[in-house]
């Protein structure tokens, strides 16, 4: 794990742990033998740390974190480092993260290749670097940029890490030869100041005020996180004495390692990286379907969908042939483009030369023959089944025989849409979420005969878009939207039950939503919904007015479709669930007019309003989702509970120190949601969506505790074998 040689009077530590050179406990013991055997050696004069393969140590091995720990811990291996006798050079390239950029900062000199990256990232695992970085950071770089880089847990340039004094020297080329020259101009014995425990934190004067600020700010855009507030202490205790501030950090470490909320971020950090491990049973040779390469795209459908997915497209560097039929939507789509690329400059996220480039790439037409050459195409018209099977029939005979089809519907089945063309294994659904430049997740919608090829090729699309992309199977609505509309169903009912709007919202976002199902429903329009019911009723023959109570048995709610007739289309008409100063305005205000129209509702409707708990807010909102996620497991839908967390996350904002709803499900204890689904079902037995799954019921009564992992498993076993 740590190889040891020497080159001339240079002890050469060279970690190797593939892929990342992670600090696994054979590295902590391989490199603390390491030290003590340079400095043990006369002929030694210095001692270089350097990563074998990709990178430096990207980082304490995560995995280990809940196992019982074994040899030496991540401080005793630096303390060894630090108090080495002869000169310690940590050579960096590739990513030095988290205990690596620790192990960088007890050696007395860091040199690197300047393509490397150092930072922090232990804030997304619900931690902070508690190997003495929170002490040793603010040394070299100071208070404010030391708080700044830990609580966003951001890659830093080594051009800027050699800015703030993090890195003294850049070097190009051969990096150990570098640091072998480098080595040999150094002092034989380590000068005072090169111990960072000896100098200190530099904006001490500021400190009071850097520190409220930060803390505002961590309020503002991680509210909820505890770990963020312990990063700011940890750091601010840098301006006492090295060892007291040493052990604040330790208790800080401490409170947040035995956390939930750590917990759950470690486990989203490997389900992220397990969603894009996919799986298909319609697939044999899987282990063989490679992506093929996609050069050229064509996007149908110049909306706002449309628009968003052609910026996400070019910024990725992919020329794009835009085609809608309207000339004056085509204008209005390309200007929308333009104005979100130029946000993009003005936020000083790209430069105008990198707008400008995007542009060249983007192709308006009118005409879907524009698109025969593209290897790939997504169309993204109104959410018809009959216009999308009309389009890829169309596009069936136009584009050559190897391009991929792709429909970003949200809802309708992709063998429907598949079978309007000869090349079904072509066809896909790639499901983005708006605003489609904004949002992670791509929900990529396999039907039953979309080839391995087709789903690499998808796959690896998004990640190539800087997407994260997740597999699901065809179905009504797919995992996304088939989960969501339990949750939205629930939030309209409460609202008839007793709740009003910012009520709601308020328990939701206590609960770590950005915002409540309401603002949402105002963000995106009430509009949507309204003409996704109606569609929903023409296709299978019954009829939606506001006075509708039950549609085929099943309890309905029309509160949604009455604010709809009366114009109140949210932010866009500045009316919706709440009110806004003037239409497009950000800010909700609750309006009184909406809460005469929910009791008036209720009232004609013969509805009898209670208070309701803030416990069944998120039960019924929470539970009812998670229900129809075991579905989807149970189903095939969702492969693995891992896909449906990610999902959450990405798709719906799902408070990452959750974990996701069905990480969130094995919190609680299954048997515990399954009594309340069970609850539920037997109070409102007229929202059939509450029968508890089979699967969930299999799982929670099985009288053992079984790991997420084995969950989809148990999909397939009888209750005998659980
Ligand atoms: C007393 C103090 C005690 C503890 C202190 C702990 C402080 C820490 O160091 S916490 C860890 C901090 N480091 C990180 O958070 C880095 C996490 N890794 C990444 O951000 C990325 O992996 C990357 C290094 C930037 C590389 O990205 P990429 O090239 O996209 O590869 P990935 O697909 O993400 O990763 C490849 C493979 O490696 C696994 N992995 C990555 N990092 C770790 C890690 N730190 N520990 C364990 N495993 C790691 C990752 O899961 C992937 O595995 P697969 O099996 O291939 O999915």
């Amino acid at each position: 794990m740590v190889d040891y040689r020497t080159v001339k009077s240079v002890a050469v530590l060279e970690v190797n742990n593939p892929p990342v050179n992670a600090l696994s406990y054979n590295v902590r013991q391989g490199l603390q033998d390491g030290i003590e055997r340079a400095n043990k050696d006369k002929e030694i004069k210095s001692i270089i740390i350097i990563g074998k393969g990709r990178t430096y140590p990207a980082g304490a091995d995560i995995s280990e974190f809940s196992k019982p720990h074994k040899g030496p811990n991540l401080i005793e291996v630096g303390l060894g480092i630090e108090s080495s006798r002869k000169p310690v050079i940590s050579a960096i390239h590739g990513t030095c993260l988290g205990g690596g950029l620790e192990i960088a900062l007890f050696s007395h000199y860091r040199i690197a290749l300047e393509s490397a990256k150092v930072g922090f990232p232990e804030v997304a695992l619900g931690l902070l670097p508690g190997a003495h970085g929170t002490q040793r950071l603010p040394r070299v770089a100071g208070m404010a940029f030391a708080m700044e880089i830990i609580t966003s847990g951001r890659h830093v340039s080594a051009r800027e890490a050699l800015q703030h004094g993090i890195l003294d020297k850049l070097v190009k080329g051969n990096l150990l030869s570098e640091s072998l020259d480098f080595a040999a101009s150094l002092p034989f014995s380590v000068p005072h100041n090169r111990r960072l425990r000896n100098v200190p934190a530099k904006g001490a004067e500021n400190a009071d005020r850097i520190f409220e600020v930060a803390l505002n700010k961590v309020k503002q855009k991680q509210n909820g996180f505890i770990a963020p507030i312990n990063c700011l202490k940890a750091v601010k205790a840098a301006l006492l004495p090295y060892e007291e501030g040493a052990k604040i950090e330790r208790e800080l470490f401490m409170e947040l390692l035995t956390s939930g909320q750590a917990k759950a971020q470690q486990y989203v950090f490997f389900a992220e990286r397990a969603a894009t491990r996919w799986y298909v049973s319609n697939e044999k040779n899987q282990k063989k379907c490679s992506a093929v390469p996609v050069k050229t795209t064509g996007v149908i459908g110049a909306g706002t969908m449309g628009s968003g997915i052609v910026v996400t497209l070019l910024r990725a560097g992919l020329p794009v042939i835009l085609v809608e039929q309207d000339s004056q939507n085509l204008e209005r789509g390309v200007n929308m483009i333009k104005g979100i690329l130029q946000g993009s400059v003005n936020l000083k996220r790209m430069t105008s030369q990198q707008m400008n480039k995007c542009l060249q790439q983007l192709t308006p037409a009118q005409s879907l023959d524009s698109l025969h050459n593209v290897d790939l195409v997504i169309e993204a018209v109104f959410e018809n089944l009959k216009l999308k099977e009309e389009i890829f029939g169309k596009l069936d005979e136009i584009c050559k025989q190897q391009t991929i089809l792709c429909s970003n519907t949200s809802t309708l089945d992709i063998d429907k849409i598949a079978r309007a063309t000869k090349r079904p294994d072509k066809v896909i659904g790639t499901h983005f979420f708006a605003p489609a430049f904004v949002m992670p997740l791509l929900e990529n919608v396999y039907g039953t005969k979309t080839s391995g090829e087709t789903i690499a090729t998808v796959m690896n699309l998004g990640k190539t878009i800087r997407k994260i992309p997740v597999l699901v199977k065809t179905c009504h609505g797919f995992v996304a939207n088939r989960m969501l509309a339990r949750y939205q169903t629930e939030a309209s009912f409460l609202l008839e039950e007793g709740c009003l709007p910012h009520e709601y919202d308020q328990v939701m976002e206590e609960f770590g939503f950005p915002m409540g199902a309401f603002k949402v429903g105002d963000l995106s329009g009430l509009d949507i919904g309204y003409r996704i019911r109606q569609e929903l009723a023409k296709a299978n023959g019954y009829t939606v007015t506001t006075d509708t109570r039950y549609i085929q048995g099943e309890r309905f709610s029309s509160l949604a479709d009455k604010l709809y007739e009366l114009g109140r289309l949210g932010r866009k008409t500045g009316k919706g669930w709440y009110k806004y100063d003037r239409p497009g305005a950000k800010e909700a205000f609750v309006d009184p007019d909406v809460t005469d129209i929910i009791l008036k509702h209720c009232k004609d409707a013969g509805i009898i309003r209670r208070k309701i708990s803030t416990q069944e807010i998120v039960e019924r909102s929470m539970y009812s989702s998670i229900n129809e996620g075991f579905r989807c497991l149970e189903d095939g839908v969702a492969s693995k509970p891992e896909d449906i967390d990610v999902i959450w996350l990405h798709g719906f904002g799902f408070p990452r120190y959750r974990g996701g709803p069905m990480y969130y499900a094995s919190t609680i204890g299954l048997a515990e949601v399954y009594d309340r689904i069970c609850y539920y079902h037997k109070t409102f037995p007229e929202s059939s969506y509450w029968v508890p799954s089979d699967l969930l019921r299999k799982l929670a009564t099985s009288g053992r505790n079984i790991p997420m992992s084995d969950w989809s498993t148990a999909a397939t076993v009888n209750k005998s074998r659980l």
